[in-house]
């Protein structure tokens, strides 16, 4: 049986607009342009969409629990409106001093979603803004992917990226470009 078509995204500078303030609540939270309906292609092509996002804000007190989740309602309804599905959001809560295994770069998330979904890693797209994104991915086999929305422009220029990391411009122009390939082979 083939495995399930997987794509993981990054969430802060990916799906949405970051911060250096952090996104604290639901109004915080706006779609980058394109990014939902760049999902809804993802789904359309057989791909299922998880997030893997870094949210040391709990940590840090800066909001709750409920309100990571109010934030993910509204990035669920948002993405519904373009007819797009977020399957699932695997979050890590701690800072980094925490020393947890699920904080990117740790693999640690990214092991958890190979583990819920079945599949192998290998080759699997892992699309994130900052260097820690791509190589939570790269560790255990996935396929780096730099968009430069959010941090990515910074996390171009401090260089070392993952070997065959590709670079794109945001959501939208990875999908163009992985579908396109796709569709040739
Ligand atoms: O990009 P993802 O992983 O979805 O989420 C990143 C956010 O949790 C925040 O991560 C923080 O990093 P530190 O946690 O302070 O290292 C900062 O980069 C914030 O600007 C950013 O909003
Ligand atoms: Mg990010
Ligand atoms: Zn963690």
């Amino acid at each position: 049986m083939a495995q399930t078509k997987l794509i993981i995204l990054d969430r802060d500078g990916v799906i949405n607009h970051d911060s250096d303030a952090f996104i604290k609540s639901p109004d915080e939270w706006i779609a980058i342009d394109g990014s939902m309906d760049a999902i809804a292609q993802l789904n359309q092509a057989g791909y299922k969409v998880v997030v893997a996002t870094n949210q040391s804000g709990i940590s840090r007190k800066l909001f709750d629990m409920e309100t990571l989740n109010a934030i993910h309602a509204k990035m669920h309804d948002a993405a519904q409106l373009a007819g797009a599905s977020i399957d699932a959001v695997f979050f890590c809560p701690h800072a980094a001093d925490f020393n947890c295994d699920c904080r990117k770069p740790k693999p640690g998330m990214i092991k958890e979603i190979a583990q819920r979904y079945d599949i192998d890693l290998k080759g699997v797209p892992v699309v994130g803004d900052s260097l820690r994104d791509l190589q939570a991915g790269f560790i255990v086999g996935c396929a780096p992917h730099l968009v430069l929305t959010g941090k990515g422009e910074k996390t171009l220029a401090a260089g070392g990226l993952p070997p065959g990391a590709q670079v794109h411009l945001n959501l939208a122009t990875f999908v163009e470009k992985f579908l396109m390939l796709e569709a040739e082979n």
